[in-house]
């Protein structure tokens, strides 16, 4: 069954600065909503906020019925919404094992984490290799794979991702686009910031551009007529 994650008129920042001001969006699970929109123009700190990570000042989020304004990073992971930060927040030091574990630390059933991560892993060959090696030592893309994988332990309903083909060579912003195409198959809703639009766009089911903090455009990429259109969109054009 698919699940709306709903932000109503956010309102949030940092210390005393204001940054987001009165933003709403919808995403679906089993959709792909992706966040687009200049440098600081607000987009990591909206997802922030959706993940618990910063506080709403104003303003309403809710998974289905479900209101999780308010609630900790911990709670919102139990809820079904995870957050894979920019640059994908893997441990460099720890193994690909011990970082996926990561990925279900508020799990209580650790049995349950064990055999979840078998399950993910196969579908990872080059991680399944080199489970046992510092995660520090992989190349970005399985770095990448491994940051997916973890956000993946929880079960989640939605995964927010924060840039995730961000310093990935073209092949492998490809191969992101691939992953993130499969959580939609898999009945997952993600939410996607990304730079790369012209990567992101196609994987799209609908789009937001954010700029100065304000939402400037809400539709689907149908809506995009060419790229002048997107690009006066981007630059905060009305
Ligand atoms: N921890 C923080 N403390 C204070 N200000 C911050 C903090 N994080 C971000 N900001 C400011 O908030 C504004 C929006 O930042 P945000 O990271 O949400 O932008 P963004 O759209 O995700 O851009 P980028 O693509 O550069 O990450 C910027 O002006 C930034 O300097």
């Amino acid at each position: 069954m698919s699940v709306e994650l709903r932000v109503t008129d956010l309102v949030t920042g940092y210390g005393k600065q204001e940054i987001v001001h009165g933003v709403s969006m919808s995403a679906r699970s089993e959709e792909v909503t992706c966040v687009f929109g200049p440098n600081g123009s607000g987009k990591s700190t909206v997802i922030k906020a959706i993940a618990g990570l910063l506080p709403a000042w104003s303003g309403q989020l809710h998974l289905g019925d479900t209101e999780l304004t308010g609630l900790a990073v911990h709670e919102v992971v139990r809820q079904g919404i995870v957050m894979m930060p920019q640059g994908g927040g893997v441990f460099p030091r720890f193994t690909v094992m011990e970082n996926l574990r990561m990925g279900g630390y508020s799990l209580r059933d650790t049995a349950w984490v064990e055999e979840r991560i078998e399950t993910l892993i196969d579908d990872y060959p080059s991680l399944q290799r080199r489970r046992h090696v510092a995660a520090g030592s992989l190349s970005g893309g399985e770095q990448m794979m491994v940051a997916i994988a973890r956000a993946l332990v929880p079960e989640p309903a939605f995964v927010l991702l924060d840039e995730p083909s961000a310093g990935l060579s073209p092949a492998l912003v490809g191969e992101t686009m691939t992953r993130v195409k499969g959580l939609r198959e898999r009945g997952i809703g993600v939410v996607m910031i990304e730079q790369n639009i012209r990567e992101a766009l196609p994987v799209a089911d609908r789009l937001y551009i954010l700029a100065g903090g304000y939402r400037k455009f809400a539709g689907t990429s149908a809506d995009i007529q060419d790229d002048r259109h997107l690009m006066s969109l981007y630059m905060g054009g009305d």
